[in-house]
């Protein structure tokens, strides 16, 4: 396997988080380690981040619960360098995707591949997914003879699944979804945590993604020092739904918030300002969110570098107007905004950043 060796991070390793690691990963030496990875033996029902507290003490779990060889299935924006994380913090992957291409940069940096999920499951003591959407997560069609459920039906991972065995689907998908997925695992003997993230591609870069769990606690706890090295925090929430369930309410948050800012800039425009100043007058105050600033002038340019493909914010935003529907919850900018995407999408805008919303809003598509 190659390892590889970020010295800014493991100048910031305390000795503590360094022995945890050893403890975790123990074939790869303490001077190989990417990041910090931090245990609790138990956690409150809110986030603290853990990176930044890499100096206290915690409990190591039992040697005999850490799981050695982890899969991933799933190689998109999100998957790869979530993937590459693990691998660089000298953890054993295996990988799937259904464009077998996409694995081979990670194949390159030591990971194994396997040609089905249920192979991934079978050879793995953790198996992560990181789909599209409910449809993929439970179900792909290869063509039109042959099909695979990637987690639930023939050659699924729920076929490799056993006691003694975890899932982790951390793919944004509605409660139903999930609570189904988890069904068809947990009937192996296996356990399930869903665990979506918040947090984009850069994040997910950089190990600073938000998991949002909920599910088998013990396999959150079994998982912690997996998740810590991929996110910055981590909420477990109980029962399975409750994860998606705060994803789609954060996700249809922010994809209001994006259409407004889109308004915003157009209507800055047509009135004679400079919608870069609006950027930066929004920068200042009591709105102000990384996101203006990060996507603002990339907008103002007409340009929309995929981070969030569009196609997964409307995905969130159907997702989450069914919750809202479900609970009997008014959500009229929501379904207003979904509106809106479904238009952009009508452009032919699925797979650019979701900030193209904008183009919508324009009437006419700007090449
Ligand atoms: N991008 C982001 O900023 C964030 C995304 N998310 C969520 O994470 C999930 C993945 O997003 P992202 O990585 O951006 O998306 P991508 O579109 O880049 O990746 C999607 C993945 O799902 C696979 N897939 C799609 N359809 C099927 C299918 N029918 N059967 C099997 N596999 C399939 C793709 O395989 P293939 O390569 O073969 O197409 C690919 O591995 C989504 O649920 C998204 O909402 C969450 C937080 C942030
Ligand atoms: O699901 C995508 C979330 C993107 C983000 O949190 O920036």
């Amino acid at each position: 396997m190659s390892i590889f060796l970020k010295t800014s991070y493991c100048r910031h390793l305390s000795s503590t988080a360094m022995a945890m690691c050893s403890s975790f990963c123990p074939q790869i030496p303490n001077h190989f380690r990417g990041k910090p990875i931090s245990l609790f033996s138990s956690r409150p029902p809110f986030s603290v981040s853990f990176k930044a507290l890499s100096s206290r003490a915690y409990d190591d779990p039992p040697k005999d619960k850490l799981p050695a060889n982890i899969g991933f299935l799933g190689i998109g924006i999100m998957g790869s360098p979530m993937t590459q994380n693990l691998i660089k913090a000298g953890c054993d992957v295996t990988v799937w995707n259904r464009t077998k291409s996409k694995c081979d940069p990670l194949i390159s940096l030591g990971a194994k591949y396997k040609s089905s999920p249920e192979e991934v499951a079978a050879s793995c003591d953790v198996t992560f997914a990181m789909l599209s959407d409910p449809e993929s997560a439970k179900r792909q069609l290869i063509d039109a003879f042959y099909q695979v459920d990637v987690a639930c039906g023939k050659h699924g991972a729920a076929s490799g699944m056993s006691s003694g065995k975890g899932y982790v689907d951390v793919s944004t998908v509605d409660g139903a979804t999930s609570k189904l997925i988890s069904q068809h695992i947990k009937s192996t003997g296996a356990l399930f945590l869903e665990a979506p993230v918040s947090g984009s591609k850069k994040p997910a870069e950089e190990g600073q993604l938000i998991f949002l769990t909920a599910g088998d606690k013990s396999l959150y706890e079994t998982v912690g020092p997996f998740l810590d090295i991929m996110g910055k925090s981590r909420f477990y929430l109980g029962d399975v739904g409750n994860g998606a369930a705060m994803k789609l309410v954060v996700n249809m948050v922010m994809g209001s918030m994006m259409a407004s800012f889109a308004e915003g800039l157009l209507l800055s425009e047509k009135a004679g300002l400079d919608p870069s100043v609006l950027v930066e007058v929004i920068s200042q105050g009591a709105i102000s969110a990384p996101m203006y600033s990060m996507k603002g002038p990339s907008m103002i340019k007409s340009l929309y570098p995929t981070a969030f493909p569009l196609k997964h914010q409307q995905k969130d935003l159907r997702l989450a107007l069914g919750l809202a529907e479900s609970v009997n919850q008014p959500t009229p900018i929501a379904a207003a905004t979904n509106e809106l995407y479904k238009v952009a999408k009508s452009y032919g805008l699925s797979d650019r950043d979701f900030s193209a919303v904008i183009e919508a809003l324009k009437g006419k598509l700007q090449q």
